[in-house]
């Protein structure tokens, strides 16, 4: 090896430069470029390749390589002589001459395959066998292992992440247990398990086969429909139909409930009063119910002695020259005295009012400066954050006050396995305010409570009404719902005064209802009724009017639900483009990806959160330079993007971490706001026609609404509730409120009853109905411990 010109270490992809030694190809050089996806190459050391010479019209002849290997000593005396050179301290001749006699020429693969298999030499102590697998393990063991996972199927990116989860034992536990594919690599499906352990002789009938499709059914339920748990019933229709569709075999109903049992048992799927959950959903929800025990079991008001609240209110709306109605000043009381306190409401009903109404009187009590850069004693004891990155900017916006997305209040990287017990420092300060609470899950709601230290006051604010979160729970509702934290519901609108015909929209559609005067155009919205078909022509027409009155793609912002289909977000995008910054004169600069064309000029979103960067997951921004292999260091296509607050410069492999953002999902567009908001609406939407998606996209719009599609469609989401996500956490804070008990204090652990396959009443619930405490033997213990 020559040089190594770039390499991914997330897929081990490199560009390297080779001397050639022998070849079966004609070439005049005694070099050549190589890509492909390779583990450790070294210099000084032979390897062979094997794939096809492209001629890439860039940077001419190059090898792509599609398998490889490093040559392995061969031959007997080649063997002894690799084993006992200086690579293996401690072997000498002698002992390699055992090793080599005992298991032939074949003798890396086997001590690879079977490190145990070295027990087998006498003589050698335990120590030295770990050693000499260890050291063939680090320089034959990756190509070994990437060759072997590329020959079961996988992609290069994937069979990075199983290497990078299971490190040296990835074979042995694939071999030994495909199905635990399923539970470790977070997007493992179970038919690829499924399909990869048939190849490997597993039968149709395995335990660890229906293991691992109650596993893949229960979190496949929980992430698309976003609950925190799944029914018995369903639970076993679809695994069922799962094992049975995936390979043609019957499995009886006593083979499943005997692996669900044993799942059970084995803390692997938790069970209660018949529902089944992901341990890291149903600890978190015990883990939110316990802090917010701990944090509401403080004195719940917050005194202060000889200071008359409603007075510094008064006194407060003089200097500000607002009045507040009673349901805001009870509001800011109410916060000020509560340990914990829920504060809720449609646009424009004055949250924000409110909110800095509270930090007002909160820095006066506490003798705080207003401005927080008065503030010299180390950091500002108000501490602000929000799910998203641009929610946080809008909240530093409007109080002045430094804010982060919670994740980097955590020092979460948004990455983070959810069954990880992830480490988060305790948050320091006195006040702690969250904004656009409905967009936290239950995951992330769980890390934050437990970093709140006791003494810290905490505000949550959201809007109950609108999409919950992208993850599973709907933790803003269940808090309003069981009513433990003292909350209050702003629902007078302040800003319809301002003639704003969207606001009362809004509320509207919050309340079930389409105003008759929805069709009807307004200074600030409209309405065009139009066919699935029409929407694309018609969306043109608005955009390029917009465009010729001085609208910009910053100001102007499609909203949709679904991504596929004329009237999806795909297509869409594709026509803004098209329109807010064509290519007419082959002047700018544009690159192919897929089925995207990226372009200088293009509005693109953010898709991933990568906090190390300062981009987050539905951050926009626009791209400002593309630059060429041939001009770029690492030699790869590079792309540029202006965020609000940074620069991010990717590198081809990256660019699936953002897309085109003229047209959008209305689940990445939570948190945002946009100047004019286009939201078509069709039949063809079908299940995604809910209240709360219209009415999240509603209020997303500024100062201009522009609604069009079928006025059906539109009447049938604001009809349609939807059905409410199914958890469990109303009734865990509710049962902390109604009894003194600590969260994790439960009965004495008893050995559970071993399961009875032979003679098993074919009745689930009957099996259910054991009344396993998943509590068992939990006493001091934190949730994590029983995961992985
Ligand atoms: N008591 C009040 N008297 C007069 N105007 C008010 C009052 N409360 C709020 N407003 C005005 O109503 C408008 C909307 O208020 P605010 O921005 O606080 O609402 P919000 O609930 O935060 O809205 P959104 O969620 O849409 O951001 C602002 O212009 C604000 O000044």
């Amino acid at each position: 090896m020559k040089a190594i010109f770039f390499e991914n270490p997330s897929n081990f992809y490199k560009v390297i430069l080779l001397e050639i030694e022998e070849c079966n190809f004609k070439t005049e050089k005694d070099e050549i470029v190589i890509t492909g996806n390779f583990g450790e190459i070294t210099t000084d050391t032979h390897y062979r390749f094997v794939g096809n010479v492209i001629n890439h019209p860039r940077y001419g002849t190059q090898f792509q390589a599609i398998s490889y290997e490093r040559e392995k000593p061969t031959g007997k005396n080649g063997l002894i002589g690799y084993l006992s050179s200086d690579r293996f301290p401690g072997i000498g001749k002698r002992t390699a001459e055992k090793i080599v006699e005992h298991f032939g020429e074949n003798t890396i693969d086997a001590i690879l395959d079977d490190p145990d298999s070295l027990a087998a030499i006498s003589g050698l102590t335990k120590q030295k066998q770990e050693l000499i697998h260890d050291v063939l393990q680090q320089s034959q063991g990756t190509e070994k292992t990437l060759i072997e996972l590329a020959n079961y199927g996988f992609s290069n990116n994937m069979a990075a992440t199983i290497m990078n989860f299971y490190k040296t034992e990835t074979l042995k536990t694939i071999r030994e247990n495909p199905y635990q594919l399923v539970e470790d690599i977070e997007g493992m499906g179970f038919r690829t398990a499924d399909r990869l352990a048939e190849d490997l002789g597993f039968p149709a009938d395995d335990k660890n086969r229906i293991k691992g499709a109650l596993l893949a059914t229960v979190n496949e339920l929980c992430l698309s429909n976003g609950d925190t748990y799944v029914e018995s019933e369903e639970l076993m229709t679809r695994a069922l139909q799962l094992l049975e569709s995936s390979r043609r075999f019957i499995i009886e109903d006593s083979q499943l409930i005997e692996a669900l049992v044993e799942m059970v048992q084995d803390m692997k799927i938790i069970e209660d009063q018949k529902r089944f959950a992901l341990p890291s959903l149903y600890f978190s929800e015990e883990g939110i119910a316990g802090s917010l025990d701990r944090l509401l079991n403080r004195k719940q008001a917050i005194e202060y002695p000889g200071v008359d609240l409603e007075k510094e209110i008064h006194k407060m709306q003089k200097e500000l020259g607002i009045t507040y109605d009673a349901v805001q000043a009870h509001a800011i009381t109410q916060a000020i005295s509560s340990a914990f306190f829920i504060l809720t409401g449609g646009p424009g009903t004055g949250k924000t009012t409110v909110l800095n109404g509270i930090v007002k009187l909160f820095c006066e009590l506490n003798g705080l400066p207003a401005n927080p850069l008065e503030y010299h004693e180390g950091i500002f004891p108000i501490i602000m954050a929000a799910p998203t990155g641009r929610a946080a900017k809008r909240m530093n916006e409007m109080t002045g006050i430094q804010s982060s997305t919670i994740h980097r209040l955590l020092g979460l990287t948004g990455q983070e396995n959810p069954n990880e017990d992830v480490y988060t420092a305790e948050l320091e300060g006195k006040l702690l305010i969250i904004d656009e609470a409905s967009m936290i899950d239950t995951w992330l709601l769980h890390r934050l409570l437990k970093s709140i230290p006791p003494g810290m006051q905490v505000i949550i604010v959201g809007d109950k009404d609108q999409l919950p979160s992208v993850g599973p729970g709907q933790v803003l509702h269940d808090l309003l719902a069981s009513a433990v934290i003292p909350q209050i519901e702003l629902e007078q609108i302040y800003r319809q005064a301002g003639g704003s015909s969207i606001i009362p929209l809004a509320h509207d559609i919050k309340n079930g209802k389409l105003p008759a005067d929805f069709n009807i155009n307004q200074s600030d919205r409209s309405y065009f009724p139009c066919q699935a078909a029409q929407i694309e022509p018609l969306i043109r027409i608005v955009v390029e009017k917009a465009k010729a009155k001085g609208f910009t793609s910053k100001d102007i912002q499609i909203l949709a639900p679904m991504y596929k289909g004329p009237a999806g977000i795909n297509a869409l995008n594709t026509m803004m483009q098209e329109i807010l910054n064509p290519n007419t004169d082959n002047k700018r600069r544009e690159v192919k990806h897929f089925d995207f064309v990226y372009r200088v000029g293009d509005k693109v979103l953010q898709l991933v959160n990568q906090p190390e960067l300062n981009v987050f997951n539905g951050d926009i921004g626009e791209i400002t330079s593309i630059q060429l292999a041939k001009e770029t260091e690492d030699k790869v296509d590079e792309i540029t993007v202006l965020f609000d607050a940074t620069e991010v410069t990717y590198q081809k492999t990256d660019w699936s971490k953002f897309t085109l953002a003229y047209c959008c999902s209305i689940h990445k567009a939570q948190g945002s706001e946009f100047n004019m908001v286009i939201l078509p609406m069709v039949k063809q939407y079908g299940r995604m026609l809910r209240r709360n998606l219209l009415y999240t996209a509603i209020t997303r719009s500024k100062n201009k609404l522009i609604l069009c599609g079928d006025e059906g469609a539109f009447r049938f989401a604001t009809e349609n509730a939807g059905d409410l996500r199914r958890t469990m956490l109303v009734e865990k804070l509710l049962r902390n409120s109604e009894s003194d008990k600590i969260i994790f204090t439960v009965d004495e652990p008893k050995a559970l009853e071993p399961s009875k396959p032979k003679n098993f009443t074919l009745s689930i619930d009957m099996v259910l109905g054991q009344e396993i405490n998943p509590m068992i033997g939990m006493e001091g213990v934190t949730p994590y411990q029983f995961m992985k």
